[in-house]
């Protein structure tokens, strides 16, 4: 099932290029199959997520429910990239809020276990979804919303980023940020690019450099989310906040967002190989391997 829907991702990359730049709601007929929820839910035999689309707002609420921290796995990134796919390709999603179906965390960002002790290939094979994830949601023809109801670090704070706007709840108990350089490994250029389009450069230098993880109140200051609400306000925000972008025609809106992002979209697509093969020759040294097993400790230590 899980190599099927890999594929499936594989042969999708063209159609998500076709429908980036310039197309309005009324070409998106010729795309195959529209989704509706109920299959959406059957999708994953896992039920990793639930999308739940009111067809009378044309926004859909995509839950992500991987226990216990939501962190993204190769199948796990392979179901969040579909299942935007299905959205796109439904005439009457206009909008997406994406958010946690777990208590206090958001994402806890890529799957650490699929980093460690695992073959060159199968690091290529993640590698390559979390690419495809990133490219799906930063050129998507939605109004994309992250409901951010729970911490959030690197990859985590990576999906979030590739959304149009976030609201995150206040609570000081949460944080986001990109990490990485914490754990012992480096941001790629398209993360590193990514923060810069949220953040400005300076901030994200400083950022980057000491894998900071900021809370809320931090986050707002520094423009990494845009709005904080209590957590009980959090999708209702989200979907009022959608309202506005919807007041804006859907052309207009969406050949502006591909101005702003084509050019961070064409520097991965224009790399996407070398990307992988940096990541696993990067990912498989003896060093890099070490660092991650100590950071895994920590983190298994923390709780006993
Ligand atoms: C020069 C060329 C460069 C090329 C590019 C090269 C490299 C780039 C490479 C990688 C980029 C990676 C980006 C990432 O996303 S790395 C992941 C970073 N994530 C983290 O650091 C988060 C770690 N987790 C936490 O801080 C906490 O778990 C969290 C705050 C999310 C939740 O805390 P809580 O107390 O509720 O839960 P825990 O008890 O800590 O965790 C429960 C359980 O889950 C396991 N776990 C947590 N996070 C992860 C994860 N990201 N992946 C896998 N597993 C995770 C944790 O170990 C616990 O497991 P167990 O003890 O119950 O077995």
């Amino acid at each position: 099932m899980a190599t099927a829907l890999r594929r499936l991702a594989k042969c999708s990359v063209s159609a998500r290029l076709l429908s980036f730049a310039g197309h309005s709601r009324g070409r998106r007929g010729h795309f195959a199959r529209p989704c509706t929820v109920v299959a959406q839910r059957n999708f994953s035999s896992a039920s990793t997520m639930t999308v739940d689309l009111d067809s009378s707002t044309g926004i859909a609420v995509m839950k992500l429910h991987s226990p216990p921290v939501n962190s993204l796995s190769l199948d796990f990134l392979t179901e969040i990239a579909i299942s935007l796919e299905k959205l796109e390709m439904n005439k009457g999603c206009r909008g997406v809020v994406v958010t946690s179906a777990l208590p206090k965390i958001f994402s806890a960002g890529l799957d650490i276990l699929e980093m460690y002790g695992k073959s060159p290939e199968r690091c290529g094979e993640f590698w390559r979804a979390v690419q495809e994830m990133w490219l799906k949601f930063y050129s998507s023809r939605l109004v994309t919303v992250a409901a951010i109801n729970g911490s959030s670090p690197a990859g985590g704070c990576l999906l979030s980023m590739t959304c149009d706007y976030r609201i995150m709840a206040d609570n000081p108990r949460y944080s986001i940020g990109l990490n990485e350089t914490q754990l012992g490994i480096v941001a790629p250029f398209w993360f590193k690019d990514t923060m810069v389009n949220t953040v400005g450069h300076r901030t994200a230098e400083i950022a980057l450099q000491l894998g900071l993880l900021y809370s809320p109140q931090d986050a707002l200051k520094i423009g990494m989310v845009d709005e904080l609400v209590p957590e009980e306000k959090l999708v209702s925000t989200a979907t009022e906040a959608m309202a506005r972008w919807f007041a804006i025609p859907d052309h207009a809106r969406q050949i502006t967002k591909s101005a702003m992002r084509k050019p961070t979209i064409d520097k991965l697509l224009s790399a996407r190989e070398t990307d992988i093969s940096n990541f696993v020759s990067f990912i498989t040294k003896d060093s890099i391997q070490k660092s991650l097993k100590l950071y895994l400790e920590n983190l298994r230590k923390k709780k006993a």
